[in-house]
């Protein structure tokens, strides 16, 4: 499946953002080179989050077509439109509304104010995936998806030992009593996340190098979903110290 995976550095969270962003500048300017159109998955979670406003503030930011890129998310909290848990209110605050970017190339998932049914609201968004999928296929080619990763070992709304981490046959899954509140929930699937051509899981805090470790160590998917996280291209951890506490020396490569 994947080619390379890796796990870079950072000292601290603040420096993790930055060097995210720059890097993310970098790669999407490279992409925008080769493609017309690239399809970037964004995550919610606090550090994502603040990586997206490290993005908005870089000032190389600016060089980067927006208008030519599609934003797609990883998971959703199914709650009302307004309500500051949506994931899609948190990116379009840090970053999506201060760039240029063309509103119908944003593909949020559905808010319980759009469609009132869970099961509904997730097929609506299988739906608009495969709307923009090359040929025959269910799903755009994603270039970068970007995860966080619960001290739990979640990635999007994929829980340890629940039912979603499981589907295999579907794009997409609504979730109903995620251990994480709010418990309604729609998530892409593992094979979806597993398509993109680079993962990229940004994670910071002690609590989060248990799951880490474990992830690398081989556990199980079902357990810990993080372990399932790997891109065809390349899989790449940005972790800061304290998450990186258990991962195997070996896998650590050099952050600058
Ligand atoms: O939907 C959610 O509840 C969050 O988006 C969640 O999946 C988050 O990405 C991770 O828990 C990491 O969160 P932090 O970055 O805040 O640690």
């Amino acid at each position: 499946m994947t080619t390379d995976r890796r796990v870079l550095v950072h000292a601290d969270k603040a420096s993790l953002a930055g060097a995210v962003a720059a890097r993310f500048i970098t790669k999407i300017i490279d992409i925008l080179d080769e493609f017309d159109e690239a399809h970037v998955v964004l995550s919610g979670g606090s550090v994502n989050t603040d990586l997206m406003v490290a993005i908005r503030n870089s000032p190389a930011q600016t060089n980067v077509e927006w208008q030519r890129i599609h934003f797609w998310w990883g998971d959703e909290r199914f709650v009302e439109k307004n309500s500051p848990d949506r994931n899609e209110l948190q990116a379009r605050e840090a970053l999506l509304d201060h760039i240029p970017v063309d509103e119908a190339k944003i593909h949020p998932m559905a808010s319980s104010d759009d469609i009132a049914d869970l099961d509904e609201a997730a097929a609506a968004y299988a739906r608009e995936l495969a709307a923009f999928a090359p040929d025959a296929a269910l799903y755009p080619r994603f270039d970068i998806l970007f995860l966080g990763v619960g001290p739990d070992g979640h990635i999007a709304s994929l829980f340890p030992g629940m039912q979603g981490i499981t589907v295999r046959d579907a794009t997409v899954v609504s979730v109903r009593n995620s251990p994480k509140p709010p418990p309604l929930r729609i998530s892409l699937t593992l094979p979806v996340i597993q398509s993109a051509d680079r993962i990229w899981l940004v994670l910071a805090g002690a609590d989060k190098a248990s799951a880490l470790g474990l992830a690398l160590a081989g556990a199980s998917v079902d357990e810990v979903p993080v372990a399932g996280a790997e891109g065809r291209k390349r899989t790449v951890f940005f972790v800061d110290r304290e998450a990186a506490a258990e991962v195997p020396e070996n896998l650590i490569a050099p952050s600058y």
